[in-house]
């Protein structure tokens, strides 16, 4: 079971490698790994195992941040509207590629953080808005699927992971509280 020992922090080299694409379908072992991450998110966001367990709350989580320099994300994001579950995402990805993106760009009004990362960090991440994603699942079927708002950025947190970038290196130093006009601001 994964807890916050296993996942690496800011300064560990393998954070800044690029990650290895991994064989499709995905072998047992990455099978199992996807599996454990998913159930780490979970856990994460359940108040009962997260505090039994320390863990810190994520929506995202990708290999190389335990150490493991494969193009494996997980992602785990609970749609705000229970009654409309498909607002949600809830999936671990293997050689997850952007295909697309909008013009558009978006960040979260309150900033990023990250489970690798043991300080706050100030200032807008700009992404992109809206994405269109392809990945493998665990069965080495392909998906193509269009992403945005929160969704969007998750995904996107995670796939910077696996190219070896974190979410500060978007961050305007000189001014990271300053927007350009038109960027949507996720609250
Ligand atoms: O370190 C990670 O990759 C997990 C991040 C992912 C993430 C952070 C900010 C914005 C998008 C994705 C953790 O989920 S950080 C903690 C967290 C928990 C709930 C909501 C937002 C951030
Ligand atoms: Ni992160």
């Amino acid at each position: 079971m994964i807890t916050m020992d296993d996942i690496i922090r800011e300064g560990h080299p393998t954070l800044r490698d690029v990650a290895k694409e991994v064989p499709i379908p995905p072998t047992a072992e990455d099978v199992a790994l996807g599996k454990e991450m998913l159930q780490f998110l979970k856990n994460s966001q359940d108040p009962v195992k997260a505090e039994e367990l320390h863990l810190r709350g994520g929506v995202g989580l990708a290999a190389p941040q335990l150490d493991s320099s494969k193009r494996i994300i997980a992602v785990h994001v609970p749609s705000v509207d229970p009654e409309k579950p498909e607002n949600g995402i809830s999936t671990v990805m293997y050689n997850p590629k952007v295909l697309s993106h909008s013009v558009q760009e978006a960040c979260l009004g309150e900033g990023e953080g990250c489970l690798s990362v043991d300080r706050e960090v100030p200032g807008y991440v700009v992404r992109a808005a809206r994405i269109t994603v392809s990945y493998y699942d665990a069965e080495g079927e392909k998906h193509k699927i269009r992403l945005k708002n929160y969704n969007a950025i998750v995904v996107q947190h995670e796939i910077d992971h696996i190219n070896g970038i974190m979410f500060y290196d978007h961050i305007d130093e000189k001014n990271p509280l300053q927007l350009k006009d038109g960027v949507l601001v996720i609250e």
